[in-house]
């Protein structure tokens, strides 16, 4: 396997298919050309990447959720409480965790678990258990976008049965589906896998299919600086494009400060077009997704409302394209139904009231997107070079480097230098910025701030300040202030 960021023939495609139906029975299932015949006669309403370029041209704010069970049926009346009591504009199938690592085995066992039990014992769907047949009843029977959400090193089988059953969108990547969710799964293997999942939707585009890509945005969601997953968002967005993929939605995880996570969405936008442009893939349709806090929630859930509004709220004012809402039940676990259509109430209350209201572009909020704009440069450009002008190999190169690092991620192949902290505003800054290549007015834009906070608190920055801002917003603030 020599991993380059080139687009894969047809063979290379072909040949590798062949093995890849064969991880799982279902596998047998998948029937190319039918599959291309059905997307042909799905509606563009439930139709994922024309539902999101249609929402890019209104200027609206689309709301999805995150969920999932272990039984069709169960998982079918789950949807569409979701699309009717929590009035969600796109819907997910979120996967269980075995299914994630190729546990099939385990996942037919949660199946059978399941009906025994009479309720979900899978904190997901099972999707390649249920195979194409099973998997298009989901399709058949709901009447909005689907997207298959999950966390999977090695997506290829799950993919090829979701497509093939009728999903027209799907999230991950070789970077945000690693680091994030893997502790030693080699970054070439998945970054490799993962242009097989890409051309396969690059094959399907030439069938006239445009399936959406998504990379996951928030990466281990907490702390996570604009400019790490930026960066990763936009490498695993020219992975993709390489490879086929016309129709991409990047992501970013909320951070708090209401300036920068507005700034972070705009400097992505910006960006994103800039480097897919530069790199020749301007037949791409980009939009971006904002993903409500993802790091620890408070218990209550007034307050677990409180966070999900404050998400809602700045996704709508940044303009994002879709939001992925949480739910009240966050610090408990797997949410049930009504919780989870009670955070897609909340959410489109928010948007509602605030789709005609424009933030402005105050010199705040310009500072922001430039800093954010410059320091992502940095980086890409760094993975570039370090790749001999080719992302995939600079990327696995940059995290041996700690030019690209994650914080807090369990993969041994990042670095884990960099340490984030807030800045006396809430701004996620960084206390050590590790081997991130940032140029040296922008390694004092990061002190000056936390030294600012120190001021402010009496205290030098340190490592406890990095610990107070983890739990700071599950005990009810935003900055970890001292106790
Ligand atoms: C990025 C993944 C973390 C988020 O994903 C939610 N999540 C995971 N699995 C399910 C599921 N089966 N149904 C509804 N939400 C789910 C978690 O709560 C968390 O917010």
């Amino acid at each position: 396997m020599e991993l380059k960021n080139k687009k894969w023939t047809h063979d290379e495609f072909y040949a590798t298919r062949e093995e890849v139906l064969t991880h799982w029975p279902t596998g047998k299932e998948v029937d190319f050309a039918e599959a291309v015949k059905y997307h042909e006669n799905i509606p563009a309403k439930r139709h994922f990447a024309k539902r999101l370029v249609k929402a890019k041209k209104n200027g609206e704010t689309l709301t999805q959720p995150r969920a999932g069970v272990a039984l069709i049926d169960e998982h079918i009346n789950l949807l569409n409480f979701l699309k009717t009591e929590g009035e969600a504009d796109l819907l997910p199938s979120t996967i269980d965790s075995y299914t994630r690592q190729n546990q099939y085995k385990e996942a037919q066992n949660g199946i059978e678990e399941s009906l025994k039990a009479g309720r979900s014992l899978l904190n997901g769907f099972p999707a390649v258990n249920h195979g194409v047949a099973g998997v298009r009843r989901v399709v058949e029977s709901v009447d909005a976008p689907l997207q298959v959400r999950h966390g999977t090193p090695d997506a290829r089988l799950l993919g090829e049965i979701t497509i093939a059953a009728g999903y027209t969108s799907y999230e991950g990547g070789g970077i945000s589906y690693n680091i994030p969710y893997a502790k030693s799964v080699s970054l070439e293997k998945t970054i490799y896998d993962w242009q097989y999942c890409d051309r396969m939707i690059g094959i399907y585009a030439e069938h006239g299919i445009e399936i959406n890509r998504e990379p996951f945005g928030p990466l281990t969601g907490t702390l996570v600086p604009p400019s790490v997953s930026h960066a990763v968002a936009i490498i695993e967005g020219i992975l993709a494009a390489e490879q086929g993929v016309k129709n991409i939605t990047l992501g970013y995880g909320q951070c708090g400060n209401l300036i920068q996570d507005i700034a972070a969405i705009r400097a992505l936008e910006q960006l994103a077009e800039e480097y897919m442009n530069k790199h020749g893939y301007n037949g791409c349709v980009l939009t971006t997704v904002f993903h409500q806090w993802m790091g620890g929630f408070p218990q209550d859930e007034a307050k677990a409302f409180g966070v999900i509004s404050w998400g809602a709220a700045t996704a709508a004012l940044a303009k994002a394209t879709k939001v992925i809402v949480k739910t009240p039940h966050e610090a408990l676990g797997i949410p049930t139904k009504e919780a989870n259509a009670q955070g897609l109430r909340t959410t489109k209350q928010m948007i509602n009231m605030l789709k005609d209201q424009a933030f402005p572009l105050t010199s705040e909020l310009e500072l922001e997107i430039n800093i954010i704009k410059a320091e992502t440069r940095c980086i890409l450009d760094k993975v570039y070079e370090l790749g001999g002008n080719d992302y995939a190999v600079g990327a696995v190169r940059a995290f041996e480097a700690g030019v690209l690092d994650v914080p807090f991620a369990p993969s041994k192949f990042s670095l884990n230098k960099i340490l984030p902290a807030r800045d006396n505003n809430g701004a996620v800054r960084l206390f050590d910025v590790g081997n991130l290549p940032f140029t040296p007015d922008l390694v004092a834009f990061h002190q000056d701030k936390m030294a600012e906070r120190a001021r402010a608190e009496g205290r030098s920055a340190s490592f406890q300040m990095v610990i107070d801002d983890i739990y700071a917003i599950s005990k009810g603030n935003l900055v970890g202030r001292p106790r």
